[in-house]
């Protein structure tokens, strides 16, 4: 499990080390690390003309004694100071004491022609896009032909929630020190780190190797304050333990059975692509229940299929609800009937509009709603803009709002419980899934997981890493379709077990 913690508790832990170690010690175990870095993506340090960008805090600090690092093993290291009077002291006595020069915040050439650029302009003090003054050596670091690492954050990357307000440096690596940053998983931030790398500086956040421990909410460091992470990303082994596998005494019904109430006359495609997707879930039977029944069998004959209301289609173990729907009388009985189930239901498109607040908070069994930026928008009433830039605080409130699991698809998939706790973000996804009816293969997927006996975080979370796994083996650089994301499933079910 890969965690990111709070700005607020990173903070906490960098005190409580700072007190245990000497005057500036933490910051040149922070500039040790990242000069390492900066000497990998190097290559060859001596002879190398290396750019600080160095703003007025701590993170130019960062960067200063990185490059006095830098300039010992024989780089040419020149620091851009944003503010002169309120760089870093110590930072700037040891570049210069190392040979290093400082250069005028209006000189983006020498910025252009570096081997290396530095970002040390913000880091979790940041506030807001770059200032005016800092907008200019960003631009040239982007353009520039060097490398370009930031320090802890890329400046301009709002470290909370990965907000960008404006412009921001764009890296091609990003040192970030102690503890991910919610801003480096969650885009838009995300797109602007680049590769990540986590320097370890001692910092006590308390956690632990391995996944059992990461995933104990309100785990207890040393001092006895609760630390609970912000963020949660599955990796393979995590995702490994949870899909659910066959045993000698299984048979369809014991594996779970899903029910799929999906697809109208208008649109019987989403109805075979939520069965696609379900098929490859994990559960033993996939019921279908609808008006696309012929549809649905044409192309997946196993199907159990009904044409009748929900209620009437047999034992479920969890019901998948709304992609293709429609809003008509027949659609809302559909919805109400699996609403009024005793089992755990995902709800999707056409489901999100029609349903009733209370109708969901008042069930007695898990939902998960799984919106993209467009429906969770008109369910909080705000526009897809707002909920982009601020991905991690709309999963929070819808959660909240419905008491219910929610997964908020996009570049960044969110899913957050209603109870709190960690929020889980899945990165396996690539921009090929922005495709028509992924969002259907995804809701059967996650409710195949969901009927197989997973919570609703762990099937949206371990859904959308198959998903998103599945996209990259279906496209693998090639435009795809919807289906070639389901058929891709099993590929990736296998590519996370293989470990
Ligand atoms: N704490 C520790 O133990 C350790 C911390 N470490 C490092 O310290 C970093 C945090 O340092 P920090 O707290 O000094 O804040 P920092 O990120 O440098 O920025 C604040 C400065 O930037 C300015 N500024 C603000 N917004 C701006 C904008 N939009 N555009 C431009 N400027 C802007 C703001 O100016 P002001 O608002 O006062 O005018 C203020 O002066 C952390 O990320 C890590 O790298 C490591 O060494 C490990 C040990
Ligand atoms: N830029 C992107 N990068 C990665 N995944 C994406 C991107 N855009 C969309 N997706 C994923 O593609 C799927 C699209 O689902 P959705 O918006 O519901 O489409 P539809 O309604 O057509 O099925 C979601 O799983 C979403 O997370
Ligand atoms: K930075």
């Amino acid at each position: 499990m890969r965690t990111a913690y709070s700005v607020e508790t990173v903070r906490a832990a960098e005190r409580r080390l700072m007190e245990a170690l000497p005057d500036g010690g933490l910051m040149r175990r922070a500039a040790a690390g990242l000069a390492v870095v900066c000497g990998e993506a190097l290559g060859r340090v001596y002879g190398a003309r290396v750019v600080l960008l160095v703003g007025s805090g701590d993170n130019g600090g960062d960067a200063l004694h990185a490059g006095a690092r830098l300039a010992r093993r024989g780089a040419g290291v020149t620091a851009v100071l944003i503010s002169p009077e309120r760089a870093h002291a110590a930072g700037l006595a040891a570049l210069i004491a190392a040979g290093g020069r400082t250069a005028d915040v209006s000189d983006t050439e020498v910025v252009r022609r570096a081997d290396l650029v530095v970002d040390g302009i913000t880091g979790i003090g940041g506030r807001g896009g770059l200032r005016p003054e800092a907008v200019p050596l960003a631009r040239a670091a982007h353009q520039g032909r060097g490398v370009v690492v930031a320090v802890d954050l890329p400046s301009g990357v709002d470290a909370g929630s990965g907000e960008v307000a404006g412009e921001a440096v764009r890296a091609d690596v990003t040192v970030t020190f102690g503890a991910y940053k919610p801003g480096l998983l969650i885009d838009p931030g995300r797109g602007y780190a680049g590769a990540v790398r986590l320097v370890d500086i001692g910092l006590d956040l308390g956690v632990g190797p391995g996944p059992e421990k990461d995933r104990v909410p309100g785990h207890s460091d040393h001092s006895g304050q609760a630390v609970t992470a912000e963020l949660e990303a599955l990796q393979y082994a995590d995702v490994a333990a949870l899909l659910p596998l066959p045993a000698a005494e299984s048979d369809k019904y014991r594996r779970g059975v899903v029910g799929v109430a999906a697809g109208s006359a208008r649109y019987p495609g989403a109805a075979v692509l939520a069965v696609a997707g379900a098929l490859r879930g994990g559960a033993g039977a996939v019921r279908y229940s609808g008006h696309s029944a012929d549809a649905v069998i044409a192309r997946y004959p196993e199907t159990l299929v009904s044409g009748g209301r929900p209620s009437e289609a047999g034992r479920v173990q969890a019901w998948v609800v709304g992609p293709g729907l429609g809003n008509g009388t027949e659609a809302q009985e559909a919805l109400h009937d699996v609403l009024a189930s005793d089992v755990p239901v995902l709800m999707d498109a056409d489901a999100l509009h029609l349903a009733d607040r209370d109708a969901v908070r008042g069930r007695g069994a898990p939902t998960l709603l799984t919106p993209h930026a467009g429906e969770a928008a008109s369910l909080l009433g705000s526009d897809r803009a707002e909920i982009e830039r601020e991905r991690l605080a709309a999963v929070r409130e819808l959660a909240s709002r419905y008491g219910a699991t929610v997964l908020l698809k996009g570049s960044t998939t969110l899913i957050a419980a209603p109870s709190g706790g960690p929020v889980r973000v899945n990165a396996t996804g690539t921009p090929w899934l922005a495709t028509a009816g992924a969002g259907d293969v995804l809701s059967g997927l996650a409710g195949s997981l969901l009927a197989a006996g997973l919570d609703a975080l762990d099937a949206g979370s371990a859904g959308a890493y198959l998903h998103g796994l599945a996209a990259r083996h279906a496209a693998d650089g090639a435009p795809i379709g919807a289906h070639d994301v389901a058929d891709a499933i099993p590929v990736a079910w296998r590519d996370v077990r293989a470990l």
